[in-house]
């Protein structure tokens, strides 16, 4: 049977919804505009797609965002002052550096630079560490978008088998975090797994954050195992004419949705997710900041 397919950008467009109906009230019982600075190092044209949506949705849900471009050459300690300025800057609620910065600089010493309280990615060391020890930090966007994925569609996740292949500090390593707090028994998978294929045919809820086309079989997946594809992957596309490409996930997509229960498409599943979990972040560091219970 062909699987139900979870679809990312219905659910993104509720979750901005949501946060405008959030914004909507904090302007008007505490007259408060939530504001989103994001900052990016670079030309990636991939990043200024991203950054580009970021700040077109940060003002359709009627926040204040700010947007800092820097060239590609430009020398990490101007990066840290703006990151202090906009720390210090009260109509500021949430900021993020888009990532992957240029090599030459410091990925690290720049994320820990960003004050925790306003960390809306989530990616600080002590938003890390809250949400290691069930703390209340805040939680990265594409992990928290996958999980209210997943508590949206199965409900009750606890005691279930989920297996997160992939690794990352920004993605595997919190969704595992989550899914534990979930009470699922959970497997991290990376690239010394032995017998991968094994491992990912006993979950019932699969997570792939390898970033490698297609890299999970579809004939590996359980039967009616939820799979949540995090993979956005570009590769050429001859059938469609001389250069050009299309985008695929970690996941045989095709062949999965013949096993799994649900799946998420690529595009338009785990991605506009992130997005949305962005500006649902910065509301609640909206909120933390002064005080206020929703
Ligand atoms: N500071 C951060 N940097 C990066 C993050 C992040 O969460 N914070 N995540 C990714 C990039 N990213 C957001 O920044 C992001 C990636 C993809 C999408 C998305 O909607 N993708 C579409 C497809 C878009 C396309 O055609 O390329 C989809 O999946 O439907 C949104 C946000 C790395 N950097
Ligand atoms: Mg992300």
């Amino acid at each position: 049977m062909s699987a139900h397919i979870i679809d990312g950008k219905a659910f993104a467009a509720s979750v901005r919804s949501d946060v405008a109906k959030d914004v909507q009230s904090l302007k008007q019982k505490h007259g408060i505009t939530p504001g989103l600075a994001v900052v990016i190092v670079g030309e990636d044209p991939a990043s200024q797609v991203y950054v580009r949506n970021k700040v077109k949705q940060t003002s359709e849900v009627g926040m204040n965002g700010f947007h800092f471009e820097y060239p590609a050459d430009t020398q990490e300690e101007e990066v840290l002052q703006k990151v202090h300025e906009l720390n210090n800057d009260p109509a500021v609620n949430g900021i993020l550096v888009q990532l992957p910065l240029p090599d030459h600089m410091n990925e690290t010493a720049i994320i820990e630079a960003i004050s925790p309280e306003k960390d809306v990615d989530g990616f600080h060391v002590v938003n890390s560490g809250l949400l290691a020890t069930g703390g209340k930090g805040l939680v990265p966007c594409t992990p928290l978008g996958c999980y209210l994925m997943l508590k949206d569609h199965l409900g009750d996740l606890s005691g279930k088998k989920a297996i997160v292949v992939g690794r990352s500090n920004i993605v595997g390593k919190p969704m595992a975090q989550l899914l534990l707090d979930a009470s699922c028994t959970v497997t991290i998978a990376h690239s010394r797994t032995k017998d991968l294929p094994a491992e990912v045919a006993q979950a019932d809820i699969v997570v792939a954050a390898v970033g490698r086309p297609e890299m999970i079989k579809g004939d590996w997946i359980k039967q009616d195992a939820t799979v949540i594809d995090v993979g956005i992957n570009r590769i050429p596309a001859p059938e469609r004419g001389q250069g050009k490409h299309r985008l695929v996930g970690d996941v045989e997509y095709a062949t999965a949705s013949e096993n799994a229960g649900a799946i998420t498409p690529v595009p338009g599943g785990v991605g506009p997710m992130t997005i949305a979990c962005l500006l649902k972040n910065t509301v609640t560091a909206t909120y933390r900041q002064n005080d206020i219970k929703k």
